[in-house]
Order: C-alpha cells, then sequence, then structure tokens
C-alpha cells in the first residue's frame, strides 16, 4: 500500500486529472489530487477512525477524506477517509484557473429549498426562543436547495470552476461512501499541523459582500462593530481554546479581524499551538475539536439536539471536516461548509448560520442565501 508521489505537478494538470472518485484539495499555498484506492475505511467513531488511519498510516503515505456533521451516537453516516494509490501536489491551482472559461455544467430543471424559507424563519424565531434559556448559548440553523438536472452532472466542471472562483480558502471534493461527491469551497480551516505546530482558524459572524465598492466597506465595517456577531464568534475561540488545551504545550489567540471571500465577510481569528505529543495526529485533533460552535453551537450536545430538531433534513457531509493527514501526521482539515452534494442528476446545497439570542430571524435567512452563492456561482447560477 504505498503511493506513487509526484512532487511539483503542473496545477492545470492536476484539475485536468481529477475524476469523479478522486480527492481535490486546493489552497492558496498548494494543491494536491489523490487518485486510485489503495483501502478505504468508513468508521463512525472519529477518535477511532483517527487511530485506523494511522496504523494504515505507517504502510500508506497520505489519507484523505471526510468526517461527517454529526459523529454522536445516532449518527447516519460514516467518517470515510482512502489512501489514494497516487498523490500528485502542485503551487496554488487559483492563479492558473482564474484565467480559464467557466465550465459548462447544465441548467437545472428543479429547485427546492428545504425547508421553504417561510419555515426556516420560524425555525430560526424557534431557536432564538430556546437561546432565552440560558442551557443554550449558541445554535447553527441551515437549509439546503435541491437542485435536479436532466443530464447527469458533472462534479470536475463544478470544481473547475470553484477553483476558478475562489482564491484562497480550502477548495475540495471527495468521494462519499455512496458514490456521490462532496464538493465546495470553504474559508475555515478547522486544524493544520506541521510538526508542532498547531493552527486553527474559526469564522463565526457574517455580512454579504456587494458589487457597490463603499457598500462592501460599510458591510465589512458593520461587522466588525456588531456586538451580536462578536458574541457569536467569542464562543467559538472559548471552545477552541478549550479543546486544544489538553493537546497543546502554548497556545496564542491572533486578534479577531475581519476575513473576505468572494461572497461573504467573516469574524475570523487564528489560534496556534504548540503541541504536547507529536503521536498525536492532525485527524486526531481535527477529531478533538469538530464540531466546533462555528457550524453547531454550544454547549454541543445541547445545540446538537436543537438542530436535530429544526432542522428538516440530515446534515450528512455538510459542516464535517475535510482534508489529508501523512505518516508524520501532519495534515490540514478543513470545515466542509460553503459545499454541495453532487450525485447523478442532483446536487443539495448547503448554508447554514449561527443564532444567539439577539439574531434577527429574517437577517438569518438572507445570510443563508448569500451563503448558497459560493456554489451557485460555480453552476453559473449566481449573481455576478
Ligand atoms: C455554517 C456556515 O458558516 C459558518 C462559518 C462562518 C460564519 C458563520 C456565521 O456567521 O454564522 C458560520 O459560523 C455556513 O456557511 O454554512
Amino acid at each position: 500500500m504505498t503511493a506513487t508521489a509526484h512532487e511539483g505537478a503542473r496545477v492545470a494538470d492536476l484539475l485536468d486529472g481529477y475524476a469523479p472518485g478522486d480527492f481535490f484539495f486546493g489552497t492558496d499555498r498548494h494543491t494536491l489530487l489523490g487518485s486510485g484506492v489503495d483501502g478505504a475505511l468508513s468508521e463512525a467513531d472519529p477518535v477511532v477512525l483517527a487511530e485506523r488511519v494511522a496504523d494504515g498510516l505507517s504502510e500508506a503515505r497520505l489519507a484523505v477524506g471526510i468526517l461527517p456533521f454529526d459523529t454522536g451516537p445516532d449518527a447516519t453516516s460514516p467518517g470515510h477517509v482512502l489512501f489514494p494509490r497516487e498523490v500528485r501536489t502542485s503551487g496554488p491551482a487559483h492563479p492558473a484557473a482564474a484565467s480559464l472559461p467557466q465550465a459548462g455544467v447544465g441548467v437545472p430543471s428543479a429547485m427546492r429549498p428545504v425547508p421553504e424559507p417561510a419555515a426556516h424563519v420560524a425555525a430560526v424565531a424557534r431557536a432564538v426562543e430556546m437561546l432565552r434559556d440560558e442551557r443554550l448559548r449558541k445554535v447553527v440553523l441551515a437549509r439546503v436547495l435541491d437542485l435536479e438536472f436532466d443530464e447527469p452532472l458533472r462534479p470536475e466542471a463544478i470544481l473547475r470552476n470553484l477553483v476558478r472562483g475562489n482564491p484562497s480558502g480550502f477548495t475540495f471534493a471527495t468521494p462519499l461512501p455512496g458514490g456521490s461527491t462532496f464538493l465546495g469551497a470553504t474559508p475555515e480551516l478547522l486544524l493544520s499541523r506541521h510538526g508542532e505546530r498547531v493552527v486553527s482558524h474559526p469564522h463565526a459572524g457574517s455580512a454579504p459582500r456587494s458589487a457597490d465598492p463603499r457598500i462592501d466597506a460599510e458591510n465589512a465595517r458593520r461587522l466588525a462593530e456588531s456586538g451580536k456577531d462578536r458574541r457569536e464568534h467569542a464562543v467559538v475561540i472559548e471552545d477552541m481554546v478549550e479543546n486544544l488545551r489538553p493537546f497543546c504545550t502554548q497556545l496564542r489567540v491572533a486578534p479577531t479581524e475581519v476575513v473576505g471571500t468572494p461572497t461573504m465577510w467573516h469574524l475570523g481569528t487564528t489560534v496556534t499551538g504548540t503541541l504536547a505529543d507529536r503521536d498525536i495526529t492532525a485527524l486526531r485533533l481535527a477529531a478533538a475539536l469538530h464540531p466546533t460552535p462555528a457550524i453547531c453551537g454550544t454547549p454541543t450536545e445541547t445545540a446538537r439536539r436543537v438542530v436535530g430538531e429544526l432542522e428538516p433534513f440530515d446534515r450528512g457531509y455538510y459542516a464535517g471536516a475535510v482534508g489529508w493527514v501523512n505518516a508524520d501526521g501532519d495534515g490540514e482539515w478543513a470545515v466542509a461548509i460553503r459545499s454541495a452534494e453532487a450525485a447523478a442528476r442532483t446536487l443539495r446545497l448547503y448554508a447554514g448560520g449561527g443564532i444567539v439570542a439577539d439574531s434577527d430571524p429574517e437577517a438569518e435567512l438572507a445570510e443563508t442565501t448569500a451563503k448558497f452563492e459560493t456554489v451557485l456561482r460555480a453552476m453559473g447560477l449566481g449573481h455576478p
């Protein structure tokens, strides 16, 4: 079970070389394409999965894959990790992809929001009521957009457009156990580990981008000053620090900044740590942090229960963690948001938002609409 490595492949070759079933992970620093399968592990408990992967990595060079959102006892989707037969890496894909024409992905024959927008507003209002009870501090509620196509979908074309449209963050495509593909372009780093250095870059608190530079700058300024968004963000950082502390000898929390994607502004904070035990792999750390209050809420178990009660669909791999880990334990795991599941002729898009006691339900609906834009643009359906 050894993977062949081709370092320094041409970026365009990696995008051209991607086919459904492969694993693609592109950041603003490098691109990774894993093809062919030398072994696969499906496991519900992420800590057990991390241990089994670490055992498998003594023979293989790299493991890649995804954890689902729900890793609790009633979880329906297992963590799914592959040992690719061949791994190719290159520099960042976006600069070369930016000049490519938008790839044709077909026109949907039907589009259906789940739940209906009014029902999402009602669910957020219900969550706000629950948040007045002090046992729940924050909950993240999502909704989906189901697209149907008369022709077979081409995940390779959607991925190309995602890379083309997203210069920073993490653009990914990973195969799922049933044969579909989970893909997206997320700004949020759950965790990276390189040697003893551990980094996380949680995002929480949002405002839409605008084509008008004055409105755009105003949206960013308002976000920076929003007490509601700062509170929504602070619970994420508190939780992150608490969960990383047992694994690190030192932890440093940088000042919170406003960070931009092509479609959204967010509050983001870099947390850096020094790993106490080099046997703790990147995947083991990701399993310890996931699900963060940025995609679930806090306290975790109460928030997870509220998500199950108020969302009328299964999140599957949305808001899970996608990434890679190598035999040294190094790796990168991103939060699988701004994402969609592509099956033969259907695409399910997901978008969520953090709710705190002073959230406005209509504004939360608008926020999820803006977050769908990342994948909608890649489908040629977004606003320019
Ligand atoms: C849960 C999502 O976004 C998270 C990341 C950034 C900002 C968020 C927010 O402001 O609610 C969310 O915590 C999503 O995009 O589906």
